[in-house]
């Protein structure tokens, strides 16, 4: 029994995974899932394993070392993992997004600066708000000490003698109306600067939304071919939607409170101070111990947070894969299943969601507790005093609003403590996708060749996929297309036709040996050039864009005329259907081109790579998709448009390459054969006869 690493691609989140090769020669394979150490078992070749569900990685390791030596000899021991599977058990190896999950590991101060320095171009709009808010704030905080005034004012007035005030003379020279006139229009300056300081704050948090998704997505996009295989879309679509509504937020509304709150607390607190000083100290009491709590809280929240986004992703990752593949769904008759798997990951959420709120309950109530404690304490207090002539009772009710304010403030500046971690803990998620960089980056700066013969040549090219580094693909693949030869590549399935293509495109880079395009090699040429310019591709399953027929076709040149998308169409026999459709060029596509069946589809994808009239053609399975007639029209249309052209041909149905110059058969990962199709065919014992052979059975 031989015990390997398993890709780590092929699971959703493991930490350990191990492939086992039973005595009979059938794989199984095992995973370990992290957190609870739980192992789902996955079985492969017919063998289901077991193992109990509160089993170690040590444990685990231990049995099948005993396994092993029951069996037969081990080819290395369990306990010390081999330097691959270390590697893969190593989250930031590949998992690039998900290594930022763990809040534990996120730097306060650096995502905060970081965070801040995101708003910088929104500076001027911030400092507005900020003067909105001095204003709106300052008018707040005269109200408790105008009320007090007021009530000691009128107090007054009915002749009782409850202070004897210097301001209260100042009141008595103005009429009653006057001054409630006068407070109206203090209020209205306060209305009208809260309104400036929403908008702007408003405006600046959808600026710097705005800027963050757009920066995001056109890293993404620009992301190597790699970085698709590990991470998965729906998880990037929840990052880019609900992450930077977050981050967006914590900078703006979150930080205007806070900085609302933060003035109301510091001011609150001075007037509570001036009226008197001694019912302040029995005020603050309160302090110290909400302050721990929520410190307390944010951490809690925090980290909640990052979890309940993690899920939140997970959910639209389910929902997104299940609708797309919503035909496979229905023809297995899965819904029910679907929806429940639905429903599991929205548990999740709720659950998290439950224990955030039991968080925000408790410390909440709490704080509510104590801040009503504190009240009776001041109106028990305070009362003495004004019994005893040492304040007003107008003093008394100042101080009141004032603690208060004071109170509610500071409750809102712990939930700002709290909001500010949630955006900090989904920035740290957003600047992850944001300074994340392939290997085959979208350089700008390599060779751009402006005309080209066609001469392709793979040198002992050795390539394994990223995601899969322990399964080679190519070992010394070596072979030359001369310019303007059509080539067709040939072999069993999986034996690496399409990696080719992949290769070719530079969509991955090979491990050792050289690709090049008229003696360049491609990691020397700017790849974005190359592609736009000098290759076309048609992929094995053609993607349409939820579009109309013609902008399909144009995608590639946008500007092309219509009288070159129609000759593109004509070209691969894709005019007949089109003009059939009564909308013509302007029949829209559906999603991913579900309007449209398998061979109109490919020969859309045809014309769209014929459109860039492009001197390295590739079609990738490019007749898979087609009935005879079809076929023939596509075949038909081949003859046409491989002249001047470099074209390799990616098949399987080897009747339809019988045009080609030169076919390549390739097999355990380098050619096994090469040479005219003829010529192949007549050779007994071949390779390439032996597969027609197996076709023709
Ligand atoms: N993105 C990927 N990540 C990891 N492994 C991959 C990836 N794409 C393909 N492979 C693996 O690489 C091997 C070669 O795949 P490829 O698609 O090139 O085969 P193929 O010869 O074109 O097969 P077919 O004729 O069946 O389409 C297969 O074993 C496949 O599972």
């Amino acid at each position: 029994m031989i015990w390997q690493a398993m890709p780590k691609s092929m699971f959703q989140k493991p930490t350990v995974q191990f492939a086992h090769l039973t005595s009979s020669g059938s794989l199984a394979q095992i995973v370990l899932l992290p957190g609870n150490n739980r192992i789902r078992k996955t079985v492969l070749n017919g063998h289901r394993f077991a193992y109990p569900a509160t089993v170690t990685q040590r444990q685990f390791s231990s049995q099948s070392q005993s396994s092993q030596s029951s069996n037969s000899p081990p080819t290395h021991t369990s306990n010390t993992p081999s330097p691959q599977l270390q590697q893969l058990s190593n989250p930031s190896s590949s998992f690039a997004l998900k290594a930022k999950d763990s809040a534990e590991k996120i730097s306060f101060w650096k995502e905060t600066s970081r965070i801040f320095k995101l708003a910088r171009p929104e500076a001027p709009l911030l400092l507005g708000a900020g003067v909105f808010l001095l204003i709106s704030s300052a008018v707040s905080m005269s109200i408790p000490f105008s009320m007090g005034k007021i009530l000691d004012f009128v107090m007054v007035q009915m002749g009782l003698k409850v202070t004897d005030d210097e301001f209260l003379h100042l009141m008595s020279s103005f009429p009653l109306e006057t001054l409630f006139a006068g407070l109206i229009a203090v209020f209205l300056i306060g209305a009208a600067a809260n309104f400036g300081r929403i908008m702007l704050m408003r405006m600046a948090g959808e600026k710097i939304i705005e800027r963050m998704r757009n920066r995001i997505f056109d890293n993404i996009i620009r992301q190597d071919v790699k970085f698709f295989d590990e991470n998965r879309t729906g998880e990037i679509i929840s990052r880019l939607s609900a992450d930077t509504v977050i981050v967006g937020k914590a900078l703006t509304q979150n930080l205007s409170d806070g900085l609302r709150n933060g003035v109301m607390a510091i001011v609150g607190t001075g007037m509570m101070l001036y009226v008197n000083a001694s019912l302040t100290l029995t005020m603050m009491s309160i302090i110290p111990p909400i302050a721990f709590a929520a410190i307390y809280y944010g951490k809690i929240v925090r980290d909640l947070s990052a979890k309940t986004q993690t899920a939140t992703s997970h959910t639209t990752q389910v929902a997104q894969e299940k609708l797309d593949a919503l035909r496979t769904v229905r023809a297995f008759a899965q819904e029910p299943r679907e929806s429940k798997s639905y429903a599991v990951e929205t548990h999740k959420v709720y659950e998290l969601s439950m224990k955030e709120t039991t968080a925000s309950a408790s410390f909440f109530s709490g704080a509510g507790f104590a801040g009503n404690f504190v009240a009776v304490a001041i109106l028990y207090y305070g009362g003495s005093l004004v019994a005893a002539g040492t304040i007003s009772p107008g003093e008394l009710t100042s101080f009141f609003l004032y603690s208060t304010y004071v109170g509610f403030s500071m409750l809102g500046l712990s939930s700002f403590y709290g909001e500010l971690m949630k955006g900090v803990g989904a920035s740290a998620r957003l600047f992850a996708l944001l300074e994340s960089r392939g290997s085959v980056q979208l350089s700008q700066s390599g060779k751009k060749l402006q005309s080209i013969t066609g001469l392709i040549e793979f040198k002992n090219v050795s390539f394994t996929y990223p995601t899969r580094p322990e399964a080679p693909i190519f070992k010394n693949l070596s072979f030359t297309i001369q310019p303007g030869t059509t080539v067709a590549i040939v072999g069993k399935s999986g034996s690496g036709k399409s990696t080719v293509a992949q290769l070719l495109l530079r969509f991955y880079d090979p491990n050792s040996g050289s690709i090049s395009i008229d003696g360049h090699d491609l990691r020397t040429l700017d790849g974005a050039h190359l592609r736009d310019n000098t290759i076309a591709f048609v992929a094995q399953e053609p993607t349409l864009f939820a579009a109309t027929i013609h902008e399909n076709i144009a995608y590639g040149r946008p500007d092309a005329s219509h009288a070159e998308i129609l000759a593109a169409a004509d070209q691969a026999n894709a005019l007949g259907f089109i003009e059939s459709f009564p909308d013509g060029f302007e029949t829209y596509t559906g999603e991913k081109g579900v309007a449209m069946s398998g061979g109109q589809k490919q020969r859309i994808a045809i014309a769209r790579a014929l459109l860039k009239e492009p001197r390295i053609l590739v079609l990738d399975e490019a007749t898979s998709a087609l009935d005879a007639s079809s076929e023939y029209l596509v075949q038909d249309a081949m003859s046409k448009i491989v002249k001047g052209r470099t074209v390799i041909t990616i098949a399987h149905r080897l009747s339809t390459i019988q045009q080609a110059d030169i076919v390549i058969v390739i097999e355990d990962g380098h050619v096994a054969e090469i040479g005219e199709y003829d010529a192949l065919v007549e050779k007994v014992d071949g390779k390439f006869r032996k597969l027609i052979e197996a076709q023709l059975v």
